[in-house]
């Protein structure tokens, strides 16, 4: 006697019948690239169809893809030259362009969810995410400038801020600065496992944030980010950030990263994102332009995965394409 599985297969009605996972545009962030200027669009070339975009710009496409059903998105400065500098400050000026942002975006579209990016890296002349002290990247110092910003950013209009920076005790720092700030309703999107990949390259092509090349400094994130040969490690991190007030706690990067996303669900109660990161993305739009994978259909398959695993949510450049396939 065997078991006859092909049996709910046999049908496309009975096929959906019994689908676990569903995706849709209520799963959706979308990270966005903003930069200084007026009615400015550029091409980042390793994340085709992606683009730094100035505000005027941004706002419209905000619209656009609010109609489209994506009611919630991520937002990274391109940062000038001349306003980084080791403490970051620019990060927590009122008048910064992440603040004049998310107020523009507040006032256009007041439904939709902004989740600004906290971390000191596009705002570092060492493209670190925090304050460089002897040679190190600084973990307590790093803490108030974190806070600052958030405050900031929260003070902007900013309805969940999302610290991606990994320094330890960060979230604390952030709910106590917001707490008495008054900015109680202000949430925490915690990057409480983020590795340290190689994934991540076309994102710090496009902001221009890597770590800088210098002697004195660490060549790489990896005394802060997670080392991808860990997972029980990640369980200790989204423990910590939930117990200091992460709201939602993601997991970075995606696909290659579905172990972990899969253990963290069995063991938090709380909603978790993941982040389908640029690497992730220019593979898929790489293969697509060389026909060698069916672009829609890979973006589908690999969202759902993910979704699959466990995300509540899936941060991706891809979502208003995906989310045009999905209205059809
Ligand atoms: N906080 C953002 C990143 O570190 C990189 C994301 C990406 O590679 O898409
Ligand atoms: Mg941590």
């Amino acid at each position: 006697m065997f078991t006859r599985n092909r049996r709910l297969r046999s049908n496309a009605s009975i096929r959906s019948l019994i689908q676990e996972t569903q995706l849709t545009t209520n799963d959706f962030v979308l990270p966005m690239f903003v930069m200084e200027g007026d009615n400015k669009k550029e091409a980042i070339s390793s994340m085709p169809g992606v683009f730094r975009q100035s505000l005027d710009l941004t706002v419209q496409q905000v619209k656009e893809n609010y109609a489209l059903g994506i009611k919630a998105i991520n937002i990274y400065m391109k940062v000038s030259d001349n306003l980084k500098d080791n403490t970051g400050k620019e990060a927590w000026n009122p008048n910064g362009l992440m603040q004049t942002t998310i107020k523009a975006i507040k006032d256009a579209v007041p439904e939709v969810i902004i989740m600004p990016d906290v971390a000191l890296d596009p705002y570092s002349i060492y493209g670190h995410d925090g304050i460089i002290k002897n040679g190190k990247v600084d973990n307590d110092s790093t803490l108030e400038a974190l806070a600052n910003m958030s405050v900031s950013l929260a003070e902007a209009g900013a309805d969940i801020v999302a610290p991606s920076d990994m320094m330890d005790g960060r979230v604390l720092a952030i709910r106590e600065a917001l707490d008495e700030a008054n900015y109680t309703d202000c949430g925490i999107l915690s990057y409480a496992a983020k590795y340290a990949s190689a994934f991540y390259g076309p994102f710090r092509s496009a902001l221009d944030s890597a770590p800088v090349d210098s002697q004195d400094i660490p060549e790489d994130k990896k005394t802060y980010q997670m080392d991808f040969h860990n997972s029980r490690e990640a369980i200790t991190e989204v423990l910590d950030d939930v117990a200091e007030g992460a709201d939602i706690i993601m997991i970075k990067p995606g696909m290659p990263y579905l172990d972990i996303v899969s253990k963290v669900r069995e063991i938090i109660t709380q909603p978790i994102a993941v982040y389908q990161v640029s690497g992730e993305y220019a593979m898929i739009k790489a293969a697509a332009q060389n026909g060698w994978l069916d672009n829609d259909k890979v973006l589908i398959e690999s969202l759902t995965s993910i979704k699959r695993a466990g995300a509540d949510m899936i941060f991706t450049y891809a979502a208003p394409e995906v989310a045009k396939l999905l209205n059809k």
